[in-house]
């Protein structure tokens, strides 16, 4: 074909000469064209080489599609690169071989869809597609296919190029990541910290929960979410066992942006980067307040009575196991009272039982009335309500007196007209009272005594008190005996004031102090150790006092007014009575009633005055120091002495008690006493005196020791007016 061009050339008849030339011309043409073709081949395989490396090397398998005249599958594998035997388990040859392997080893999930895509692709031109592919092992492996189609002129396919990749890796991550995200948006708030607690990414359930937008919170430590409810040794101990083992679970008190404290339920991981060192924590928490509120809820349906809210029987139960074990332990002695409604079933009979629950609800607020928080009412059903006393007295009599005193309280709370339904109606309460530690009776073993107790009550007549204990019994009935009488004896006029003269060491009479005395129908006259004590646990002792007061007063201004005057009258105060807010206005009342000289007054207080409310009673003295009125310190020593309230308080008199005196013969350390007591008044500049003088010598030591000033026995005991008044005379004369 290279030799055409020169035919017109020969048709010239060439001579030999020019024969030789073109010749090798021709020669030289074919050497060139060798070489050409030489280099070609050359090239070619170079570049054949060169693909066969790419092939090779490339991480994708490559393949090449003949069309074939096929409605299901319109292609057949002409070539596919060695790498399909590590993805699909099949070797080349088996592909070149098995025209059909690709459409029958597709997922049935997919494979519509891909054979569809293969359909399409002529028309298309090309496709990218992804799919899963079972391996020879039987595995599925995900495989994105990369399909490009190669036409002639006419637009007739010549060849398909394809190129797949085994993507099952990346299909996993993916999946993890996308479950990661779907974690990271649940309902839990989440939150990742660095290493020091600083926060590094929050999710929407955490702006949810705390109230903190995500800019609000990153960049800030997590201790942003703090409550105060938890204190700072908690927090360490969370963060410790944080360090140690890599996580911590339970429950947290945090705060919202709005200040509100709400627990959540934590969950921290901590999270070690490639050197094992913690570099962040996650932590999932959510709210479980509503969690907490139902427990409560379930708590309070245990453990509380639904109608009047006080404990139930279990939780009684619970308590007093409780408060047995500490009473043995520290050998105090405490009470339960059991209290039953008298004719309570008339009234759920007669009115309905809602009347009867408005009934029960009242009396269960009206209990409560007089408890302290540590003791514990409790219903124990129907119209049964029983009342656990703490354990705080030392000793199983004192127990026995508070418990009564409280009983009566309730009792007489209960006695209390009631408004049922818009109707007043009138209720009492048996009452039954058992004292515990008491040998080793256990809870259920004491409320069995107190019911005892309370029948015992109700078979004497109801609204009444018995003890489980006999003793207590009698002594219980002698103090309500004592009550009843002082009552009747208020009623009747029964009280007189006795005098007992004060003398100085001259034998002059300085004073005189007013002492009560009752003069009982059947018993005759009566010393105040033998009601005094008893009116002192209810209210008894207020009316007594003020009486005391009023008819001193009365006395006072009549002496005054006869011409019978000594320097003061000395009067007894109970610390109950100086406790009274209204007591300096009471005092001014019976003063301008009376007309009696405040100046001629001496209010005898005792140590005990300071244990409490110290403040209160220290304006209250002044106060009434301010009127004129002197004080006297009674029972100097016994008790509570403080020298800081000496000193500061405006006493005017100390009363050495006749403990002292009494031994001041025999007892060495009641003569030191009795000399500080002297010296340290003479050293305040108060009067001293000496109460329960009986004897000559004791009368010599006490002047030997400084003192001015004595009453008692050895001069005169406590006299009516009439005597006391013939007694003072005969002194003058
Ligand atoms: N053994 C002995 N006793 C002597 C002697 N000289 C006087 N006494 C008694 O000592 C008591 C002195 O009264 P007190 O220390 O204030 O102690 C009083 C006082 O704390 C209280 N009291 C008496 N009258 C009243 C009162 O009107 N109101 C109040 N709140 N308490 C009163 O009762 C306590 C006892 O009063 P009283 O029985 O009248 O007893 C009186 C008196 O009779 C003596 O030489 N030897």
């Amino acid at each position: 074909m290279l030799l055409w061009p020169l035919l017109p050339v020969a048709l010239r008849i060439p001579s030999p000469q020019q024969l030789r030339e073109v010749n090798h011309e021709l020669q030289a043409l074919n050497d060139s064209l060798d070489q050409q073709v030489a280099e070609r081949t050359e090239q070619l395989q170079e570049s054949e080489n060169r693909l066969q490396h790419v092939i090779r090397l490339s991480p994708s398998v490559v393949y090449c599609l003949h069309p074939i005249d096929n409605d299901l599958l319109p292609f057949k594998v002409d070539f596919i690169s060695e790498k399909i035997t590590e993805i699909s388990g099949y070797t080349p040859e088996e592909w070149y071989r098995h025209e059909t392997l690709w459409g029958e080893r597709l997922h049935p999930d997919d494979a519509q869809q891909a054979i569809e895509n293969m359909q399409r692709l002529i028309q298309q031109g090309q496709l990218t597609h992804e799919y899963q592919f079972r391996h020879k092992n039987g595995e599925f492996r995900w495989i994105r296919d990369e399909l490009i189609v190669d036409y002639d002129d006419q637009h007739q396919v010549i060849e398909v190029f394809g190129a797949w990749d085994d993507i099952t890796d990346y299909k996993q991550t993916e999946s993890e990541l996308r479950l990661a995200a779907t974690t990271f948006d649940s309902m839990q708030a989440v939150m990742i910290t660095d290493a020091e607690a600083n926060i590094l990414r929050v999710n929407k359930a955490f702006s949810e929960i705390t109230g903190f937008a995500a800019k609000e919170v990153i960049g800030h430590n997590s201790g942003i979410l703090k409550s105060d409810r938890q204190d700072d040794d908690a927090y360490q101990q969370f963060w410790e066992q944080l360090w140690r083992q890599g996580r911590y679970e339970g429950e947290f008190w945090n705060r919202k942006k709005n200040g509100e404290v709400y627990p959540v339920w934590q969950n921290i991981t901590a999270v070690r980067d490639n050197n094992g060192q913690i570099s962040h924590f996650v932590s999932v928490f959510s709210n479980i307040s509503d969690k907490k509120a139902q427990e409560m809820e379930i708590q309070a349906l245990a453990y509380y009575d639904t109608l009047t809210k006080l404990p139930n029987r279990r939780l009684l139960l619970n308590r007093m196991e409780q408060e047995l074990k500490a009473a043995r332990r520290h050998g105090l002695f405490g009470a339960i009272i059991f209290l039953d409604l008298d004719d309570f079933k008339l009234l759920n009979d007669s009115a309905g039982h809602l009347v009867g629950d408005e009934l029960l609800i009242k009396v269960a607020e009206r209990i409560g009335l007089h408890l302290r928080t540590e003791d514990t009412p409790a219903r124990l059903g129907g119209d049964e309500f029983l009342v656990l006393l703490q354990a705080n007295q030392d000793s199983v009599e004192q127990a026995s007196e508070q418990a009564m005193l409280i009983a009566e309280r309730m009792q007489q709370e209960l006695n209390k007209p009631y408004i049922l339904n818009g109707v007043p109606m009138h209720f009492t309460p048996s009452i039954g009272i058992s004292l515990y530690p008491e040998g080793n009776a256990n809870a259920s073993e004491l409320i069995q005594q107190a019911d005892t107790a309370m029948y015992r009550s109700k078979s004497r007549g109801k609204n009444s008190i018995s003890f489980f204990n006999k003793n207590m019994q009698r002594a219980a009935d002698h103090r309500i005996k004592i009550e009843s009488q002082l009552r009747t004896a208020f009623q009747q006029n029964q009280f007189e004031l006795y005098f007992q003269p004060q003398l100085c060491a001259d034998g002059r009479c300085e004073g005189v102090e007013a002492l009560i005395r009752w003069r009982h129908p059947q018993r005759g006259l009566l010393a105040p150790s033998a009601f005094i004590g008893i009116a002192e646990q209810s209210d008894l002792i207020v009316m007594i006092d003020r009486w005391v007061m009023k008819a001193a007063c009365l006395q006072l201004k009549a002496w005054r007014d006869s011409g019978f005057s000594h320097e003061y009258l000395a009067v007894n105060v109970s610390s109950r009575q100086l406790r009274q807010e209204d007591f300096v206005e009471q005092v001014e009342d019976i003063l301008a009633e009376t007309g009696a000289d405040p100046r001629a007054l001496m209010f005898e207080i005792t140590e005990n005055i300071f244990i409490d409310k110290v403040e209160q009673a220290g304006k209250t003295i002044r106060c009434l120091n301010d009127l004129g009125i002197r004080f006297s310190l009674d029972n100097f020593g016994t008790g509570y002495s403080s020298l800081c309230y000496l000193k500061k308080m405006p006493f005017h008199q100390l009363k050495i008690d006749r403990q002292f005196v009494a031994d001041i013969l025999t007892d060495g350390n009641d003569v030191a006493i009795v000399e500080i007591i002297i010296a340290m008044a003479n050293k305040l500049n108060m009067q001293v005196i000496a109460e329960g003088v009986q004897t000559q010598t004791q009368l010599d030591v006490l002047l030997d020791k400084g003192c001015r000033l004595y009453q008692g026995y050895y001069f005169s005991p406590p006299l009516s007016v009439e005597d006391f008044v013939g007694y003072v005379e005969k002194l003058r004369t």
